[in-house]
C-alpha cells in the first residue's frame, strides 16, 4: 500500500532522511513541519506537494505563506498548526521527529486521533512517559520505534507479534566522543569537540546527549515505556562501533541481537513499512571489514546524566520529565557557550536531589510545569 505521512520536524537530521526514505518508496506526504526554517521547507514543498506546510514560529509561518502563494498548500503556523496536521485522518502514520519536549504535544495530537505513530522524538515519551503510552493503548494507535536501539529490540521480539517476552534488554551505546575520559580531561572541551560524534551524524541536541551519556539515560526510560520492561532488567553496553544497535535475552539464555551499518535510514524505513522489510539505500554491512567489535562498562560517576536519569525512572511519575527538561536546557546553555561540558552532567543531578515532584497522579499540564521549573532551575543556577 503507498501510504500517507506526515513528517514533523522535516528540515532536521531525522526529518531529511525519512523524506528520502518516503520517496524511495513512493509514499505520499501529507503534511510538512518544522519550527523557523523556512528556506528549506519552502523546497521541501516544492520538491513533495504536500498539503500543509507548518512552522511552529508564527512570523517565520507568515513568510512561508507568502513564499508558498503560488500552490495548493495550506501554510499554518504555532504549535497548534503542528498539532492540527498530527491529527489529519488521512494520514496513514506521523512520524516524529521535532526535538525536544516541543514534539510531546504533537504525539498527543497524533495519538489522540488513532494515527500511527513512528517515533523518533524520544523526550516526548520519556517527559509524558504513561499518559502516552496509556493514550496510544486506549486509541489503538501504534508506536512504532524510530530510534535505532529501540528499533532494534522491537525487531529481535518479532515485532507487535513476538510470542516471548523478553527476560533483559541489552541497550547498546556508542559511548560517544569522550569515552575513556576522566572528569580533570573533560574540564575544558568545547562544543565542537562535543559534537564531534564517532559513528553517527545527528542534529546538535542529541550529539550533545550522546556526548554526556543522556542520550543513554533518555534511551533506557524510553525502552522502559515501549517496551514494559523494568529499569534493573535493562544492561547498558557500550559497543564502540555502533555495529550492534541493541539485544534482547530470553528466557532460556538465548540472546538476539539486530545489526547493521550505523545509518538510521534502516530504523526510520522499517517503522514506516512495518511488517514489511523492503530494499533499502544504505551500504551493506560487512563484518569482515569491520573485523571487531568492542564491548564495554558504561561510566555512570564520570557521565553524571546517565546515573541521574537512572535514577529519576526508578523513582518513576513525573521525575523523567524534570530530567529532560533540565538536560535541555543545560544542553542550550552549553551550545551558547554560557556552561561548560560538566556542568550539564551537574545540573541534571542537582535539578533531581533538590526538586521534590512526587505525585503518583499526573497530568499533561503536571508535565509540562515540571518541564518549566527544571529549565527555571537550571537558569537561575547558572546564572550564579
Ligand atoms: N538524528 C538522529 O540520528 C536521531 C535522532 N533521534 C531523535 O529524533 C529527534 C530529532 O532529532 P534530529 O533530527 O537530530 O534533530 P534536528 O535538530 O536535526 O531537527 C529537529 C527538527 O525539529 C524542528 N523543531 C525544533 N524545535 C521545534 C519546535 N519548537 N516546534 C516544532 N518543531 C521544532 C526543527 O525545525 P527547524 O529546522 O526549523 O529548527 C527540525 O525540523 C530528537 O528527539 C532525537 O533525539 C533519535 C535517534 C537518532
Ligand atoms: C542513532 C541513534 O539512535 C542515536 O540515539 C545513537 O544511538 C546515539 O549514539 P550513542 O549510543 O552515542 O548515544
Ligand atoms: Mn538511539
Amino acid at each position: 500500500m503507498l501510504k500517507k505521512v506526515a513528517i514533523l520536524g522535516s528540515t532536521g537530521s531525522i526529518g531529511i532522511q525519512s523524506l528520502a526514505v518516503c520517496r524511495a518508496m513512493g509514499y505520499r506526504i501529507t503534511a510538512l513541519t518544522a519550527n523557523r526554517s523556512v528556506d528549506l521547507l519552502e523546497e521541501q514543498v516544492r520538491a513533495f506537494r504536500p498539503s500543509y506546510a507548518v512552522l511552529a514560529d508564527e512570523s517565520a509561518a507568515q513568510e512561508l505563506a507568502r513564499r508558498l502563494a503560488d500552490l495548493p498548500v495550506k501554510v499554518l503556523g504555532g504549535e497548534k498548526g503542528v498539532c492540527q496536521v498530527a491529527a489529519l485522518p488521512e494520514n496513514d502514520i506521523v512520524l516524529n521527529a521535532v526535538v525536544g519536549i516541543a514534539g510531546l504535544r504533537p504525539t498527543v495530537a497524533a495519538l489522540e486521533a488513532g494515527r500511527d505513530l513512528a517515533l523518533a522524538n524520544k523526550e516526548s515519551l520519556v517527559a509524558g512517559g504513561r499518559l502516552v503510552t496509556d493514550l496510544a493503548r486506549k486509541k489503538r494507535a501504534r508506536i512504532l520505534p524510530v530510534d535505532s536501539e529501540h528499533s532494534a529490540i522491537f525487531q529481535c521480539l518479532g515485532g507487535f507479534e513476538g510470542r516471548n517476552p523478553p527476560h533483559k534488554l541489552l541497550l547498546t551505546a556508542s559511548g560517544g566522543p569522550f569515552f575513556g575520559k576522566t572528569r580533570e580531561e573533560l574540564q575544558q572541551v568545547s562544543a565542537l569537540d562535543a559534537l564531534a560524534h564517532p559513528n553517527w551524524e545527528m542534529g546538535a541536541k542529541i550529539t550533545i546527549d550522546s556526548a554526556t551519556l543522556m542520550n543513554k539515560g533518555l534511551e533506557v526510560i524510553e525502552a522502559v515505556r515501549l517496551f514494559g520492561v523494568p529499569p534493573e532488567r535493562i544492561e547498558i553496553i557500550v559497543q564502540r562501533e555502533s555495529i550492534i544497535h541493541s539485544a534482547v535475552e530470553f528466557a532460556d539464555g538465548s540472546v538476539i541481537a539486530q545489526m547493521g551499518v550505523p545509518d538510521m535510514k534502516i530504523p526510520i524505513q522499517y517503522a514506516l513499512t512495518y511488517p514489511k522489510r523492503l530494499p533499502c539505500e544504505v551500504p551493506r554491512l560487512s563484518l569482515t571489514e569491520i573485523g571487531r567489535l568492542t564491548f564495554y562498562k558504561p561510566d555512570c560517576e564520570t557521565f553524571e546524566c546517565l546515573g541521574a536519569c537512572l535514577e529519576a525512572i526508578r523513582r518513576d511519575g513525573l521525575y523523567p520529565a524534570l530530567v529532560n527538561g533540565a538536560n535541555e536546557q543545560a544542553v542550550k546553555l552549553f551550545l551558547a557557550g554560557k556552561i561548560s561540558f560538566l556542568q550539564i552532567g551537574v545540573l541534571v543531578r542537582r535539578v533531581l536531589n533538590e526538586i521534590n515532584c512526587a505525585k503518583e497522579h499526573y497530568d499533561l499540564e503536571d508535565v509540562f510545569q515540571v518541564d518549566r521549573m527544571a529549565r527555571d532551575f537550571v537558569l537561575r543556577e547558572a546564572a550564579k
